[in-house]
């Protein structure tokens, strides 16, 4: 079989043999999305046969493309080139991504019909809340943004929020609550890309930014082992479930949905660090 393993950007929706709302390409849009260097492709033709598991994995890698990693934000960053102001920025916007995080996995907990795969699932609920105040994942993320220099209290307030922060995360949540549970694994699935990002970061926090207070490092200590486990769950999850040529369409536009909503978030940054 010929397979284009460049990333698939339009999907139909399971079972209803219709591309997925909002998830078709426009011609701008592919435009946009060569311009920053990601790989694009057509819709693909329905009716088409199955991928084999091997063929379907190196897609979803291959989606690793357009991951954000190379976002302009996230280069200065590791480059040690941020001032205090953007740092801090980033942690109180990346805060409400994380915030929302346990919401968006209670969402896929409720939609999906597979005891096995939810009783593995709510571990991801787990790790962010913790099993008591002040412990887990987000109150890591909570730490991280005080020790650059922020309260407590202006990061919970939301007060540094950006419009285009808000809008991305609230999408990939209603994602999760709305479309079927399989695509909302497969939207997770950029965190088979995080481990690396993460340790990157947390050497060039430690490098370039000795102001922040080594508290603030726990998160990016602890998380890159658990992502990389939970992605391998969820990657199994999606070979597993996705087995026919559309329900594997729909994972792959699931995933390239999830990298623009993480593009998104720090184009919002980045770019209210060029003007604010
Ligand atoms: O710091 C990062 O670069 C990064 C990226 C991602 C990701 O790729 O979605 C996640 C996280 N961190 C993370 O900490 C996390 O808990 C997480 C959950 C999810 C998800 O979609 O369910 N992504 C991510």
């Amino acid at each position: 079989m010929c397979h284009d393993k460049r990333p698939a950007r339009a999907g139909h929706a399971i079972g209803r043999g219709r591309p997925a709302a909002g998830l078709v390409p426009s011609g701008l849009h592919r435009r946009r999305a060569r311009a920053r260097g990601h790989r694009v492709r057509r819709p693909p033709v329905t009716g088409a046969a199955a991928l084999g598991a091997g063929e379907f994995t190196a897609a979803l890698h291959a989606h690793s493309d357009r991951y954000w990693h190379k976002h302009p934000f996230h280069l200065r960053l590791h480059e040690g080139t941020l001032g205090r102001g953007e740092l801090q920025r980033w942690a109180a916007n990346r805060w409400y991504y994380q915030k929302w995080l346990p919401q968006k996995d209670a969402a896929v907990v409720a939609n999906c019909p597979v005891p096995a795969v939810r009783r593995r699932w709510v571990q991801r609920i787990s790790f962010q809340d913790g099993t008591a105040e002040g412990r887990g994942g987000l109150a890591g993320w909570l730490a991280l943004a005080e020790a650059t220099g922020l309260d407590r209290a202006e990061v919970l307030d939301e007060r540094h929020v950006l419009p285009g922060v808000r809008f991305a995360t609230d999408a990939y949540v209603h994602f999760a609550r709305t479309r079927p549970w399989t695509e909302a694994v497969a939207a997770s699935l950029t965190e088979l890309f995080s481990p690396g990002l993460m340790r990157q970061r947390l050497t060039a926090l430690r490098t370039h930014y000795p102001w922040i207070t080594p508290s603030g490092h726990g998160y990016h200590a602890t998380r890159p082992q658990t992502a990389a486990s939970d992605a391998q769950h969820a990657l199994a999850v999606v070979v597993a479930s996705c087995t026919t040529r559309s329900e594997q369409d729909a994972a792959l536009a699931a995933l390239a949905f999830k990298c623009d909503v993480l593009w998104s978030m720090l184009d919002a940054v980045d770019h209210a660090g060029r003007t604010g």
